[in-house]
């Protein structure tokens, strides 16, 4: 949220800078060209029409990446340090263009052209480095968006089963829990409250399970552990304890979140979505024998 406000701030004030640098840019060109072509003589002997090609080339790739730098979308940063570099840079380059036809100054192509260029380059470089940066921030914040839960910020269903699909060879234990009566928590106490449970719930459950375990909400009020190795009395300690934390929840006076839990082991050779599925069925017996409990199956 905090970082879509901020692109949207950035975004806002690259709208409001945008007509000034383009601005600037085209008369700063315009001038050096009218001033040019008014103050200095045009060179009498033979113009090289290889100098002028190349140097027109060069000025024109500049000005295209201008152009292509104001329709992008970047940080202001980057924007303003890229726009202050290739409009320096252009400025150079139309120096180099223009002493190819007129006679100017020797201290403008001594020193006046080249100060420009470089400079121009050093601030493009600069800005095409704080772009890089902002597009690896960026990446790096949709690859976790991708894999987290939005409202619990755990992980969620699409990285659950592509970690187990990674990790089948190894024994392991899943867990699959599902708040009860979770639609008369809703109706009774608001969505707004329901949410808080699944928050409440994904973060103490989160601080109990050992730092090898992975912890994800598959959807509404259901959620899922993998946990390496297929210890039974781990599993129906860690089980109770599940069951314990969700009553710590307290929804009114003399009322607490319960969960039901179906727990189960891989076998040898079985398909991760077999073992889902069995830990399913043990959580159906947990429901249909009166809810808070687990099963194992
Ligand atoms: N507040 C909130 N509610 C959700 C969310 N996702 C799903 N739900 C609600 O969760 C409820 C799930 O209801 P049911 O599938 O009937 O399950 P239950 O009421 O927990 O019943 P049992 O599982 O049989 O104990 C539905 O009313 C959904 O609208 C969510 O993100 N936030």
């Amino acid at each position: 949220m905090k970082y879509s406000d901020n692109k949207l701030q950035q975004q806002t004030a690259k709208n409001t800078l945008q007509p000034v640098f383009s601005a600037v840019f085209v008369v700063t060109l315009f001038l050096i060209v009218t001033s040019y072509i008014y103050f200095y003589p045009e060179l009498d002997n033979s113009i090289f029409f290889n100098g002028v090609l190349t140097d027109a080339i060069n000025l024109l790739i500049v000005v295209a990446i201008f152009i292509i730098v104001q329709r992008a979308n970047l940080s202001v940063f980057a924007y303003v340090n890229l726009s202050i570099g290739l409009l320096l840079w252009s400025a150079g380059l139309t120096f180099d263009l223009l002493d190819e036809v007129l006679i100017q100054p020797l201290f403008i192509g001594i020193y006046v052209e080249d100060v420009l260029r470089t400079a121009g380059m050093l601030f493009t470089c600069y800005g095409l480095k704080l772009t890089i940066g902002d597009l690896t921030s960026v990446q790096q914040q949709l690859s976790k968006e991708l894999i987290t839960d939005y409202l619990t910020q755990i992980a969620n269903r699409q990285f659950f089963y592509q970690y187990m699909q990674k990790n089948q060879s190894a024994p392991y234990t899943i867990l699959l829990i599902d708040i009860d009566f979770f639609k008369v928590i809703n109706d009774q106490f608001g969505h707004d409250r329901g949410d808080q449970v699944l928050i409440e719930l994904s973060s103490l459950y989160a601080k109990a399970l050992p730092n090898n375990s992975v912890f994800a909400r598959l959807g509404g009020e259901e959620f899922a552990i993998y946990l390496p190795g297929d210890d039974r009395p781990k599993a129906c300690d860690l089980s109770e304890q599940l069951l314990s934390l969700a009553h710590t929840i307290e929804l009114a006076a003399n009322r607490t979140v319960s969960v039901s839990i179906g727990v189960s082991f891989k076998a040898p050779g079985e398909a991760f979505n077999e073992v889902v599925k069995r830990a399913d069925q043990a959580l159906y017996k947990a429901k249909n024998s009166g809810r808070s409990q687990y099963y194992i199956a």
